[in-house]
């Protein structure tokens, strides 16, 4: 008997995917939301492979309020929602922020109307580290303050907090919601089925290593070696994404058991800070590759050092990570090794 239906927007992401697995060994009922605006079909293939059968997909936009009706029309039951449908490209959202707050604004606020009119109550929300911009204390706490964004992007994970926390304020609304502030997210489920899949040249550090190691790109520029850390370059929480996956299903039984405020904010991290240069000797162990790098100027806007502090998510999520650095980065060497031979 499952523990309950879930809906997850974009569940075919990154994020989602590994989540609405997680969700699946926990007992529940997971129904996936995507407009597959930066996600493949092949993400439901590899889900479908890991747990023996297919979740069933809505190929839905949820800034559209009719077809997010629809789908709670058709879906009796939805307990709960997992809301991961967002862009997230942070120099993109410099270019275009209306694009940004169009989507990851408009979303939320429509995905709450559609929620109350349906009378489902539950909501975790995907919001970011980021909001603690450049903290003036290490680690961060829930209460380390929010500072004022420095990206567009940033700015709607700010926002939507904010819209969270009034509606919880309101008086007039039911809905209970969960905001889960992700450190960096890193690797892949141990099967390779699922992962990440960068659209064009990687942002982020761990694709541009792997596809690095892959010979896909020449050598990886770490960004600075002269800021004030052990090692002169930047510090970064960085997270399995299976552990991640597994703080969401922590945080829905939460909700779903009652004991949830009608807000919540949790840092989602490990609670250990590592530099670049031990994330590439993690990447070097943990695959056996030596990694082409040379060390660049500063990129623009990098938060120069950044951790968590865990005991909220600990004491009152009761959730913990597993997997070391050197595990997530072998997860993510694999993932890698499976894309090159998916193309062959
Ligand atoms: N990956 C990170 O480093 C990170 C860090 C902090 C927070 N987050 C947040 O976590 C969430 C998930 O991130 P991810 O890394 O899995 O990203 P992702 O791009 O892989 O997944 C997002 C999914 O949402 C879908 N989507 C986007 N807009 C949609 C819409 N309007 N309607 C339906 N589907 C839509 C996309 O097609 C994609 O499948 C996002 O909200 C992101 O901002 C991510
Ligand atoms: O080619 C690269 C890419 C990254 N880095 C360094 O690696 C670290 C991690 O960089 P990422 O781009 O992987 O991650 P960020 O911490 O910069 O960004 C992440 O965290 C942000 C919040 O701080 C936002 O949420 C954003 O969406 C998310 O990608 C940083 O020190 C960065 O300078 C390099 O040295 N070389």
């Amino acid at each position: 008997m499952a523990n309950g239906k879930i809906l997850v927007t974009g569940g075919a992401g990154y994020i989602g995917s590994h989540t609405v697995v997680e969700l699946v060994e926990a007992g529940y009922e997971p129904v996936i939301i995507d407009n597959f605006s930066n996600s493949e079909e092949s993400a439901l293939e590899g889900i479908a492979a890991i747990l023996g059968r297919h979740i069933p997909c809505h190929r839905i936009d949820c800034t559209d309020i009719e077809a997010l009706r629809k789908v709670f029309e058709l879906e009796q039951n939805i307990q709960g929602v997992i809301h991961f449908a967002a862009y997230k490209a942070v120099g993109e959202s410099v270019n275009e922020p209306l694009k940004y707050y169009h989507n990851n604004v408009g979303s939320l606020v429509t995905l709450l109307q559609v929620m109350e009119e349906f009378k489902v109550p539950n909501l975790v929300f995907s919001s970011s580290c980021t909001v603690y911009g450049i903290p003036d204390k290490l680690p961060v706490t829930e209460q380390t303050p929010v500072q004022k964004a420095n990206s567009p992007y940033g700015n709607t994970k700010k926002v939507c907090e904010e819209i969270l926390t009034d509606l919880a304020n309101s008086g007039d609304s039911n809905i209970r919601a969960t905001a889960l502030r992700y450190f960096n997210p890193i690797g892949a489920h141990p099967s390779a089925k699922i992962g990440e899949l960068p659209l064009g040249v990687p942002n982020n550090l761990v694709p541009f290593i792997t596809q690095t190691a892959a010979g896909i790109r020449k050598e990886l520029t770490v960004f600075g070696d002269d800021y004030d850390t052990a090692d002169g370059t930047c510090v970064r929480d960085y997270i399995h994404v299976v552990d991640l996956a597994k703080a969401h299903v922590v945080a829905v039984e939460r909700l779903l058991q009652g004991k949830a405020e009608s807000i919540e904010f949790f840092n989602v991290g490990t609670g250990t800070g590592n530099t670049v240069l031990e994330a590439i000797h993690a990447f070097e162990k943990a695959s056996g590759q030596k990694l082409n790098y040379k060390v660049g100027p500063r990129r623009a806007g990098d938060v120069p050092k950044i951790y968590a502090d865990v005991t909220k998510s600990t004491k009152e999520l009761g959730f913990k990570t597993t997997s070391t650095l050197e595990e997530a980065m072998k997860s993510a060497w694999d993932w890698q090794l499976s894309l090159q031979k998916t193309k062959v």
